[in-house]
């Protein structure tokens, strides 16, 4: 029986090499995926992972129907074996209802990847509705992991180090706030619920750490 399957996790957890790694074992077979994405971080038309791999995509645009596109593509002689779409928390409830439409009209497999809530821990209306409709939900199994070394199980939009939680739900970015890397004025950090919670990042952690309140006194005994 075709699925339609949601694929979540936070950000940076292998949700577009998953999707990358799916469509590469099925057209190494012989089969013909319909690729979709929406504002990929590489650019329109694009689906790309951190590891570096990009391949080409339909952009899902507002005012695309997943089910008359595809119905189209076939209809003009194209084949279509299975539907991959990445970023789908950003597709609107409808669009889901389409995908919906794919697997039991078509009856064809859908694979859609994307991170369930956004930066406030609400969920994304394209997120919700998946897990409204979706046959099976797959939690990523590659941890994505909080500076405290927990499980991240959350999403954090930074400015300058800092956790913001005023501003519009879309803002496409990165994750930053690894060891190494320097803040971005605004960008993504995935956290543990407590750390969530209490708003502490990365660099707000490091600077409670070297702040005066724990450093050691000169002289103290
Ligand atoms: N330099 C690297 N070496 C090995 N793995 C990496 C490297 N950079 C990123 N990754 C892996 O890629 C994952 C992010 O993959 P990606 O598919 O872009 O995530 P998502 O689509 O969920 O945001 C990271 O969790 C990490 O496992
Ligand atoms: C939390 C959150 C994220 N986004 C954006 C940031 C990225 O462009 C994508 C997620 O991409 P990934 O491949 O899963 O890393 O979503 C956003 O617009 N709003 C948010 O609240």
């Amino acid at each position: 029986m075709p699925e339609l399957v949601f694929f979540s996790g936070t950000m940076d957890c292998g949700k577009s090499t998953l999707a990358l790694q799916i469509e590469h074992n099925r057209s190494s077979r012989g089969l013909q995926g319909m690729i979709y994405s929406r504002n990929d971080r590489a650019g329109r038309g694009k689906l790309s992972s951190r590891l570096g791999l990009v391949t080409e995509a339909v952009e899902a645009a507002d005012d695309l129907d997943f089910y008359a596109h595809l119905i189209g593509h076939l209809s003009s002689g194209g084949r279509v074996d299975y539907v991959i779409v990445d970023e789908a928390q950003f597709l609107a409830p409808e669009q889901i209802d389409q995908l919906a439409r794919v697997v039991d009209d078509l009856e064809l497999d859908v694979f859609a990847f994307g991170i369930t809530t956004d930066f406030r821990s609400k969920l994304f209306p394209g997120s919700q509705r998946l897990v409204e409709l979706a046959d099976r939900i797959e939690v990523l199994q590659v941890e994505a992991l909080c500076w405290c070394g927990a499980r991240a199980t959350h999403n954090a939009r930074t400015v300058d180090g800092r956790m913001v939680v005023e501003g519009a739900q879309v803002v496409v970015g990165d994750v930053v706030g690894d060891v190494d890397s320097p803040q971005a004025e605004v960008g993504y950090e995935v956290l543990c619920r407590r750390h969530h919670r209490r708003r502490q990042t990365s660099a707000t952690a490091r600077a409670a750490a070297l702040s005066p309140d724990v450093l050691p006194v000169d002289g103290a005994k």
